[in-house]
């Protein structure tokens, strides 16, 4: 499991592996300047104080005292300087490579989303999704410039450091040394926990961003129900238990770190209890008492920061693998190889025995077999819950039927390249979706390559030119900003533009049930009508003038087709269309 999280993670430091080789040479000079700091003083003491030793370098020998001290500062202070630019340096540059992983993450997460079908988006939570986008994939950085960085650093500083104490006295290193297997068990007792604490951690967030994700979205109903203070404790509890689990991750973190400190300072009280008794034996000089115990210090800081990094590890962990979770979804919808000719579809579309379930055992439509002749307008009916968005979805591939299969022009859907079938087909949808950008992008979204003049002609068509020239800034003013609100019954007409402009050869309607009133639904209409000349029209009817003028009239009943016909011929026998008929559009045409 980590080797294939760590194989993962490694293919997105590749592209930077040469600037990654860079951040370990300078983790590798940082950690040799860090093991000369103690060195200036223990000169001053053993060899600069009346009646210490010589240096033993030559260039040095022809010093005064004074001169010798002044010189030993001057070394500190470059060596000090040296090691904060190279610090500054190193931070910059594992900054830049961990973002840029980041980047390429996220990049990569939000292009697989895209392509995933609805049936997974049916099934995810947004608020989930928004957090493995913002979140999560942060911790590719934290597991490998956060984390694998300060864990190589210490490796080097304890490999330097261990190279110059065995040289200086062998027994006090295995002393000092004689710590690690009491950190190590420490680490394995804890790993459990910390990472069942990072999972949750995790979990509970995302939780809290679902949450807050519906109900913004739901803003409305909350209010018009007055259900604000019962949503405020829902939050507020899924709120405290997200910061209970991040809680007790910090909690074990820290008892880690506890445990580190306590046997950390039982060894150096060994260490310098063993070493002062050598000094006054004269076994040890003063000055390498000192350099021992800074090393001493600096010695438990690395395992220190192991420690401290191992509760980020184990985090940065959980967020990586809910990254690469969905990024291990296969695409649910393999694209086919075929195109459609430059001038588009003919227009025939089939239902050859399709069946589908959203759910296992659960048919939503069952044995469809329909034929659409190219051009031809047909009026889904049917009511609430039948099936009938479920089998134009169908057609776009949102879905694909478990049985059967779709054709266009004689061949299955599935034969085809997603962006050239969906480019044959233009959809006008409930509700209509209108974007936060220009009149004009939102108009053009399909084909933003599309002329200004051509814009404009859909937006008159759809009846919505006159009220985009009358925002402050036509065609570029932003939906949603400066007067530019849009009601129900304009962004239909909005959505209606888009389709035109599309000028694919199928179409898809939902009509609009929403009550907006007469006369908008009126030019509504007149803009359907308007697009539906001369293409393959499917609409999920609700209106009586529509079914009537529909070419042909199906009845979808419990997923299934029950009758076909012009209106004529259904309302000629007693059908189920005809009592569907008195129930659903008898008022209508009373009007
Ligand atoms: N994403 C989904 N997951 C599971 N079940 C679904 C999903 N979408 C729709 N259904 C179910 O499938 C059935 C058919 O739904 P569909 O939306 O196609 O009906 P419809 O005839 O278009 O209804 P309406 O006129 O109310 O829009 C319903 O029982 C519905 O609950």
């Amino acid at each position: 499991m980590i080797i294939i999280l760590a194989r993962k993670t490694l293919r997105y430091l590749l592209p930077y592996r040469f600037l990654f080789l860079v951040a370990i040479a300078q983790v590798i000079l940082l950690n040799a300047l860090e093991l000369l700091k103690p060195w200036p003083l223990k000169l001053i003491i053993d060899n600069v104080q009346v009646g210490g030793q010589p240096l033993p370098w030559e260039f040095l020998k022809g010093l005064s005292r004074e001169q010798l001290l002044l010189a030993i500062c001057i070394g500190l202070v470059l060596i000090y300087l040296l090691w904060g630019s190279l610090s500054l340096l190193h931070n910059y540059t594992t900054i830049s490579i961990g973002q840029r992983m980041v980047n390429d993450l996220r990049g990569d997460l939000y292009s697989h989303l895209q392509r995933l079908s609805l049936a997974f988006h049916n099934r995810q939570q947004v608020g989930d999704l928004l957090y493995r986008i913002a979140t999560d994939t942060y911790a590719i950085q934290s597991l490998t410039m956060n984390t694998a960085i300060p864990i190589l650093s210490a490796v080097v500083f304890l490999v330097g450091m261990f190279v110059i104490m065995v040289q200086l006295d062998p027994l006090l290193t295995f002393l000092a040394l004689s710590v690690c297997p009491a950190l190590f068990i420490t680490l394995s007792l804890l790993n459990r926990p910390i990472n069942k604490a990072a999972t949750q951690s995790h979990q509970q967030e995302s939780v809290v961003y679902s949450l807050v994700q519906r109900n913004i979205s739901a803003m409305r109903i909350i209010q018009a129900f007055t259900k604000e203070d019962e949503e405020h404790n829902k939050f507020m509890a899924a709120s405290r238990e997200s910061l209970a689990a991040r809680l007790r991750l910090y909690n074990l973190q820290s008892l880690y770190s506890g445990v580190v400190s306590l046997v950390s300072a039982v060894g150096t009280a060994l260490v310098v209890w063993v070493a002062a008794n050598q000094v006054l034996a004269g076994e040890l000089t003063v000055g390498e008492l000192v350099l021992f115990t800074s090393y001493l210090a600096s010695l438990y800081d690395p395992i220190n920061s192991i420690s401290q990094t191992y509760g980020m590890t184990q985090w940065a962990q959980v967020g990586v693998m809910r990254v690469f979770e969905i990024l291990d979804i296969e695409r649910d919808l393999p694209e086919g190889t075929k195109t459609f000719p430059r001038v588009g579809a003919k227009g025939e579309i089939v239902w050859d025995s399709v069946s589908f379930d959203y759910l296992p055992n659960q048919p939503t439509l069952k044995h469809i077999n329909l034929r659409v002749r190219a051009g031809e307008k047909v009026a889904i009916v049917g009511p609430t819950g039948a099936g009938k968005s479920t089998l134009v979805s169908l057609l776009p591939r949102f879905y694909d039927p478990q049985v059967g299969r779709v054709t266009i022009d004689g061949v299955d859907v599935r034969e085809f390249q997603l962006k050239s079938l969906r480019r044959q087909i233009g959809m006008v949808l409930q509700p209509p979706i209108v974007f936060p950008l220009s009149f004009r992008e939102n108009i053009a979204y399909g084909r933003p390559d599309a002329a200004l003049s051509e814009v404009v002609s859909a937006a008159r068509l759809a009846r919505i030119h006159d009220l985009i020239v009358s925002t402050p800034e036509g065609y570029d003013t932003v939906v949603g900003e400066r007067g530019a609100t849009l009601s129900e019954g304009e962004r239909q007409r909005l959505t209606i533009a888009r389709a035109i402009l599309l000028d694919a050869p199928i179409l898809i309607l939902d009509e609009p049930t929403s009550s907006v009133d007469a006369e908008t639904e009126a030019l509504i209409m007149e803009g359907l009508d308007r697009l539906t000349v001369g293409r393959t029209t499917l609409i999920i009817a609700h209106r009586l003038s529509t079914v009537r003028q529909a070419d042909s009239i199906v009845v979808l009943r419990a997923g299934q087709i029950v009758e076909q016909g012009t209106f004529a011929e259904l309302m000629s026998q007693k059908s189920a269309f005809a009592a569907l008929y008195r129930t659903q559009f008898s008022l209508q045409g009373e009007k």
